[in-house]
C-alpha cells in the first residue's frame, strides 16, 4: 500500500491571482496625476496597530485620500472580489468598507516580510481577509527592483519557497491577507518622486466571527 503524499501546504507560496490591464490606461494616468498633485500630502508609512515608524522594516510614503477617484476604485476592486475569493479558495464573506491607500516606494524603499492581518488587534470589529495590490508607474519606468515576494509559511532555510511578482504597470495582484510577503528594495536612480513605484493597497475586511 502506498502512503498518502505529505502535506506541502506550509512549503508553498500562498495562492495568488494576477489580473493584467486591471484599470486601463485612462485610470492609470488619472492615478499618476492624483499622485503628482498631492505629492506633498504623502506621509511616512508605519507598522503595527500602534502606528510605529521603523525604517529597518518599512520605508515608503502613503496617501489615504484618493479624492474623486475613490468611488470608482472602490467599485472596480469590489467587482473582482467574488471571483478572487473562489480562485483563492477563501471562505466566502461579506465585505465591509474597503480600506484603500496609495503608496509610493522611492529609491531605497522596501517592506520586510510581514502579514497584513493584524494578529494583535483582536478587539477590532473587522479584520483583513483579502489583500489586493494594484501597481502603476510613470513612463518611461524610472525604477527597478520592488518585486512583491510572496513566501510560504515555512522559511526558506526550512524547505520553504517564494515567488517574486514584478510590479508591472496596471497589474492587480490578489492574495490572502494571512500570507507572508515582502517588498524587495527599490532602486530609483533619479530620486524623482514621479519615478517611484506606485501601488494602491486594497484590503477587503470582514466582520470578526462571521
Ligand atoms: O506594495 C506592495 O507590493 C505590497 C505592500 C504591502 O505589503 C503592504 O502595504 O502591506
Ligand atoms: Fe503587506
Amino acid at each position: 500500500m502506498t502512503s498518502p503524499p505529505p502535506m506541502r501546504a506550509l512549503e508553498q507560496p500562498a495562492p495568488h491571482r494576477l489580473i493584467r490591464g486591471f484599470l486601463g490606461e485612462d485610470m492609470v494616468e488619472r492615478l499618476l496625476a492624483h499622485a503628482a498633485a498631492r505629492r506633498d500630502d504623502f506621509e511616512v508609512t508605519t507598522i503595527g496597530a500602534e502606528g510605529r515608524v521603523d525604517p529597518n522594516i518599512r520605508v515608503s510614503r502613503v496617501l489615504r485620500d484618493l479624492g474623486p477617484l475613490r468611488e470608482e476604485l472602490d467599485a472596480r476592486f469590489r467587482a473582482v472580489m467574488d471571483e478572487a475569493v473562489a480562485t483563492l479558495r477563501l471562505s466566502p464573506f461579506v465585505s465591509t468598507r474597503l480600506e484603500l491607500e496609495l503608496v509610493a516606494h522611492g529609491d531605497g524603499a522596501f517592506y520586510g516580510r510581514h502579514i497584513d492581518t493584524r494578529t494583535g488587534a483582536n478587539d477590532a470589529a473587522t479584520e483583513r481577509v483579502l489583500t489586493a495590490v494594484h501597481y502603476f508607474h510613470a513612463l518611461p519606468k524610472g525604477f527597478d527592483g520592488g518585486e512583491l515576494r510572496l513566501h510560504s509559511f515555512r522559511p526558506v532555510d526550512q524547505g520553504g519557497r517564494f515567488v517574486d511578482i514584478e510590479p508591472e504597470r496596471d497589474l492587480l495582484l490578489l492574495f490572502p491577507s494571512w500570507a507572508p510577503h515582502e517588498v524587495r528594495p527599490i532602486r530609483c536612480p533619479s530620486g524623482a518622486f514621479m519615478d517611484s513605484r506606485f501601488a494602491i493597497n486594497c484590503w477587503f475586511r470582514r466582520a470578526r466571527g462571521k
